[in-house]
């Protein structure tokens, strides 16, 4: 039997910054700095979300997070009017007079966007694309003009001038994902994108490691069973880094042996990972070949002590 765990993390949600991370985070502050909108795209699971929240929080400023979905609106960004707020006064001192004032605003109620446009915040728009392209065109008059334009809204003002501390980075997975509207070249053409791919097994096994308290050689062990499984998949890019921390996490709080011939392990490896396994390759009977396919790698996982 294996030893898993030195001790379950206390910080899971930080991020795990190699050099590569580093470099990626510096870029990206130059040129949000500079001005200039930052676009992490990338498959699913490769950290375009966490690297976005790491830089964000490196701007000590206010971050807002808003996610992409098909129905995200103007009223959602820019605000609404939510209510009424309704004052009444009846003087009835004198008897003999009766007073009756009434008057009714409308309440408004700033949308997020305009909220982090306002004040200077840092914007972290995840997964915008799963927004409708209609709803991002908002984005090119923040980006080109420095305004946000108060459209569809009974507000006085036509538009709010962005304030000089405002940044916004987006995050998207590429077109061919579902669910994903495809993006306004106008957009695209403004910001500064930046590919995130899966990393190799040595970096992932440094954050599985480091995340989950594991041994580096057991943490080694599962990102390469994972990294073998990803190379059969031919339709999409398969089991990311999410995959070997589940697996991970699991494994040590369960305590399964990290070991490939043990069945636990393999049942385990089989949960986690046979969907997404079966979806992704080209097969007639796919949910069969991916446990194969699952179980060769476990038998064929080897762990080095370092
Ligand atoms: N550098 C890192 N350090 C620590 N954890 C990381 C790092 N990169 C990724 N992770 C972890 O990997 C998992 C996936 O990361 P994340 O959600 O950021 O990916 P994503 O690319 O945004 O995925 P999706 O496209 O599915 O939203 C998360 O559990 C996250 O905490």
């Amino acid at each position: 039997m294996t030893v898993l765990m030195k001790k379950i993390n206390k910080n899971s949600k930080a991020i795990v910054q190699d050099a590569k991370t580093e470099d990626l985070l510096s870029r990206s502050l130059q040129y949000l700095k500079a001005g200039y909108p930052i676009h992490f795209t990338g498959p699913s699971g490769t950290g375009k979300t966490s690297i976005a929240l790491a830089l964000a929080k490196k701007r000590n400023k206010p971050v807002m997070l808003i996610h992409g979905n098909h129905e995200l609106n103007n009223k959602d960004l820019i605000g609404d009017f939510t209510g009424y707020t309704s004052k009444k006064v009846v003087d009835n001192y004198i008897r003999s007079v009766y007073k009756r004032e009434e008057s009714v605003t409308e309440t408004w109620r700033d949308g997020r966007l305009l909220e982090a446009v306002k004040n200077g915040y840092t914007l972290v728009y995840d997964e915008f694309t799963r927004s409708q392209p209609a709803t991002n065109n908002i984005f090119l008059s923040i980006l080109e003009e420095g305004i946000l334009p108060l459209y569809g809204t009974k507000l006085t003002e036509p538009f709010v001038r962005v304030h000089p501390d405002f940044a916004v980075i987006f995050t998207s997975n590429p077109d061919e994902y579902a669910g994903v509207y495809q993006t306004q070249d106008a957009l695209l053409d403004r910001l500064i994108t930046i590919f995130i791919d899966h990393k190799d097994r040595d970096r992932e096994a440094a954050i599985v490691s480091e995340k989950v308290d594991l041994d580096k050689s057991y943490a080694t062990a599962i990102t390469t069973l994972v990294a073998e499984l990803r190379k059969e998949c031919k339709v999409d890019s398969g089991p990311s880094l999410r995959a070997s921390l589940m697996i991970a996490k699991l494994a040590a709080e369960e305590s399964i042996p990290i070991e490939g011939s043990d069945s636990t392990f393999q049942r385990l490896c089989i949960d986690i990972l046979g969907h997404q396994v079966s979806r992704c390759i080209e097969s007639d009977e796919p949910i069969k070949t991916a446990e194969n396919l699952i179980i060769k790698a476990c038998n064929n996982m080897k762990v080095i002590e370092e």
